[in-house]
């Protein structure tokens, strides 16, 4: 990982242009986003540059309303960039990528279909066929500790479970590039540290990209390899921070029992209040 502004984080050795850049490297260079706000157009971000390495665990941390949504959606082809470039596996974001994992805040589970159904439905959609969907479906289920309940509905589910079968959803498709928007945001303290612990051991031994957005610093810290704290409104990025935490890691025993955790979160803090 690199970053622009106040860059904490190791530098990268050598130098590499955009176009070598190995599949999963996602790329921000310079990048703007305004959103027309009846006859003028409001910058959302300013000046944006990072890039997250192949199998690298980044979290953007920043104020409500700094543009890390838009960055996400900048990423994922959703939104193209007003200026600077946004680049994936090397080639600049053209289109919305079915390659690319997504895990919004809400699970956003269909509610007539079951635990397998949700989990099968985007290799459904990617048209592998039955036998080989339904064989990974059902491996990712038991790995989230769900086989129990395989053919229940989601309302039948508790908030946490529901996560649980998002995170199978996700990790099913095989994605190189996983993106998540608050996806823990909606649980409680004690289970979100469940499900971080559970999504971490299954990335740990997958190795997507991630991009995490989270208001959460405890939990950027405790989850990813390099953290980018954003500035408010029209947000720039005020720092990327190195997280040297041993994996494999617990979220529950950082949080609990590392000084150094606690030390990168005061940290973290001071940077996103600009280092006053
Ligand atoms: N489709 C849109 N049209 C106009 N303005 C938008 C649109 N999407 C976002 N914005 C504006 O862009 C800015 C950044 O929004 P964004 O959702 O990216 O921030 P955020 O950091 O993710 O916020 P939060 O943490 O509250 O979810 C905000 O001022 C928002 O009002």
């Amino acid at each position: 990982m690199k970053g622009s502004a106040a860059g904490l984080a190791k530098p990268v050795p050598g130098t590499r242009t955009t176009a070598t850049a190995p599949r999963g490297t996602i790329e921000l260079e310079a990048v703007g986003h305004s959103f027309l706000a009846g006859k003028t157009r409001r910058p959302a971000i300013r000046d944006v540059s990072f890039t997250v390495e192949q199998g690298e665990f980044c979290a953007v941390v920043g104020p409500s309303g700094c543009g890390k949504t838009t960055i996400l959606n900048l990423v994922s082809g959703l939104l193209r960039p007003t200026e600077g470039r946004v680049s994936v596996d090397g080639k600049p974001v053209r289109a919305v990528s079915s390659d690319i994992g997504y895990m919004p805040a809400q699970d956003s589970l269909l509610p007539w279909r079951t635990v397998l159904g949700n989990v099968e439905f985007p290799l459904q959609l990617a048209g592998e066929s039955r036998k080989s969907r339904l064989d990974r479906a059902r491996e990712m289920i038991s790995a989230v500790g769900l086989e129990k309940v395989l053919d229940h509905h989601p309302h039948q589910l508790s908030q946490g479970m529901r996560q649980r079968v998002a995170i199978a959803r996700t990790f099913a498709t095989g994605s190189r590039i996983i993106l998540m928007d608050e996806p823990f945001g909606a649980l409680d303290a004690q289970t979100r540290v469940v499900i971080q612990d559970l999504f971490l051991s299954i990335w740990e031994r997958r190795k997507p990209t991630v991009i995490l957005i989270t208001h959460d610093v405890a939990e950027a810290v405790a989850l990813a390899d390099v953290v980018v704290s954003m500035s408010p409104s029209p947000g720039t990025v005020r720092a990327t921070r190195r997280i040297e935490l041993p994996r494999p890691r617990s979220a529950e025993q950082l949080i609990f029992e590392s000084t150094r955790f606690q030390s990168y979160m005061k940290e973290i803090w001071h940077e996103l209040r600009g280092g006053e």
